[in-house]
Formats: structure tokens, C-alpha cells, sequence
């Protein structure tokens, strides 16, 4: 379990995050939601440990960000998978080198081994074929599934992921949702996801933290989200016209 406890940020004296505590359980879709600028990103880097807070607690499975040594913290840093706000994949590398990077810099494996662990990930996100092709001969949605193959190359506890779905059209970024949530349950991580995408919220969503100005103003499920009275996610959340008419829909099903 991931276990944050009254986590504050701030950057030149403007608090950022102001005492966010919550709980995140391993083999579950856990989702940040919140305006642009409500701390989403923050959150995440300080999960990382790319951020460092002034106060608080982050806990993964016991173990205390603040009181790892070096040697224990770059432990922890392997065990994180992360798939970055457009992908990230290096322009210059194969699909196949992109995925090998974390085995090379953090493994002994022979170039087999390697390799191997290679086509099993690009094979468990459905990417057989791909190895040779460089990231600007794939399309957006296959280059997300590279992404994904590479955060989960070193078999981690905890996978993070930053807006996976920016830049794709709504079919191909179900796709991707259903996939992290599969390989969520199949791997038994720990996964948080960063959205703006109220979609992936309601598709994948099974605990959702919503931010506002730094603070945590609701958290619940997507079944929840529907049933909620909370102002704060209720204007958030139904900004959307859409939304509003699926949940007199949903409303309707169930009573
Ligand atoms: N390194 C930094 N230095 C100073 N201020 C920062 C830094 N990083 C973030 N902030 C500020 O923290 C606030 C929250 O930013 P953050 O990127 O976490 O928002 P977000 O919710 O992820 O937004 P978006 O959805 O647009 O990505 C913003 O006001 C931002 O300007």
C-alpha cells in the first residue's frame, strides 16, 4: 500500500499542496483528478521523489520516502514504473532499444535475457512485430502501448502514469485505459494515474482523489461519482453536458 499522510508543497512560500492524505492498494486503478492547476502533476513528482516536500509522509509498503538512504531509495526508484505525459520515448532509439533502456542501466542481463523480456512486455500490450521500428514510424496510440511496455519492463509494484491518454482519440484511449487496469489486476500494482479525461475516469476510475487549490476535496469511486452531492466534484464533473445526461441515465438504471 502506498500510504500519503498530510503532504504539503509549496515553491517560493506559494503552497501548492496543502495536507494531502489518502491511500493507494495494490491492484487497484487508483485516478488524480482536478482543474489545470490544482496539483495533480506535483502530487505525482512527489510520489517520484522528483519533488520533495516540506512536510508529510509517503509511505510504499511501509517504507518512508524520507528515510531511505541512497541505496534504498534508488531500490524503490526501480520498482516504480512511469509512462510520461506524451510518452517520452527517445526519437533516436527502436522500439525494441526503448523498451531494453531500463533493463541496460539497471540489470546485468545478457543481451538474450534482455531480449526476451522485451517481446514479452511488447507482446502483453498487444505490439508484436514493432521491435525495429523507430517511435515516428508508430502511431500515437501504439507509441502509448511502447510507453506502457517499458514501464512495466522491470516488473514493478508501482506504476504512475501522467495524463495517459493526452493526444488520443476516444477509442483508442479506452484501449489503453482497459489495458493499464488489466495489467494493474494482472500484475498486482499499485497504479496511480494522473487525468483530465472524465472518459478514463469513469471507464477505470476504482478510487479517485479529486484535488482543488492544493487540497483533497473528495474521494470515492467512479460509482460514486454519480451518487456524490459534494459541490466542489459535482461542478467539476458535470461541466460536461455529456456527463450530466449519463447520470440521469445511470440514475434511471438503477433505481
Ligand atoms: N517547479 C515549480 N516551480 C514553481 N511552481 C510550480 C512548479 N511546479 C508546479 N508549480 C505550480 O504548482 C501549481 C500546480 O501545478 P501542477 O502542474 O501540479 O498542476 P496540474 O493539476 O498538474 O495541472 P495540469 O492539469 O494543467 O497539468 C501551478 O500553479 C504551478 O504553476
Amino acid at each position: 500500500m502506498i500510504e500519503v499522510k498530510d503532504l504539503y508543497k509549496e515553491f517560493n512560500g506559494i503552497p501548492v499542496l496543502k495536507g494531502v492524505s489518502t491511500t493507494f492498494e495494490k491492484g487497484k486503478t487508483n485516478m488524480i483528478i482536478g482543474q489545470s492547476g490544482s496539483g495533480k502533476t506535483v502530487f505525482l513528482k512527489c510520489l517520484l521523489g522528483l519533488h520533495i516536500p516540506e512536510k508529510g509522509i509517503i509511505s510504499f509498503d511501509g517504507r518512508k520516502h524520507t528515510e531511505l538512504d541512497i541505496k534504498e531509495r534508488r531500490q524503490l526508484r526501480q520498482e516504480i514504473g512511469m509512462v510520461f505525459q506524451g510518452g517520452a520515448l527517445y526519437d533516436s532509439l527502436t522500439v525494441e532499444e526503448n523498451i531494453m533502456f531500463p533493463l541496460k542501466m539497471f540489470t546485468d542481463n545478457s543481451y538474450s535475457e534482455m531480449l526476451e523480456r522485451v517481446n514479452f512486455v511488447l507482446d502483453r500490450v498487444n505490439l508484436e512485430n514493432a521491435n525495429k521500428k523507430f517511435p515516428s514510424e508508430i502511431s500515437g496510440g501504439m507509441q502509448k502501448r511502447v510507453s506502457i511496455a517499458r514501464a512495466i519492463v522491470m516488473n514493478p509494484k508501482y506504476l504512475f502514469c501522467d495524463e495517459p491518454n493526452s493526444g488520443l482519440d476516444p477509442n483508442t484511449a479506452t484501449v489503453i485505459d482497459n489495458l493499464i487496469q488489466e495489467i494493474t489486476k494482472e500484475y498486482q500494482m499499485i497504479t496511480v494515474i494522473n487525468s483530465h479525461d472524465m472518459n478514463s475516469v469513469m471507464e477505470i476510475g476504482e478510487k479517485i482523489i479529486f484535488l482543488k487549490n492544493g487540497v483533497k476535496a473528495w474521494e470515492g469511486s467512479n460509482k460514486e461519482i454519480f451518487k456524490t452531492e459534494n459541490e466542489s466534484i459535482v461542478d467539476f464533473v458535470y461541466s460536461s453536458n455529456l456527463f450530466k445526461k449519463v447520470k440521469e441515465a445511470y440514475l434511471n438504471e438503477t433505481k
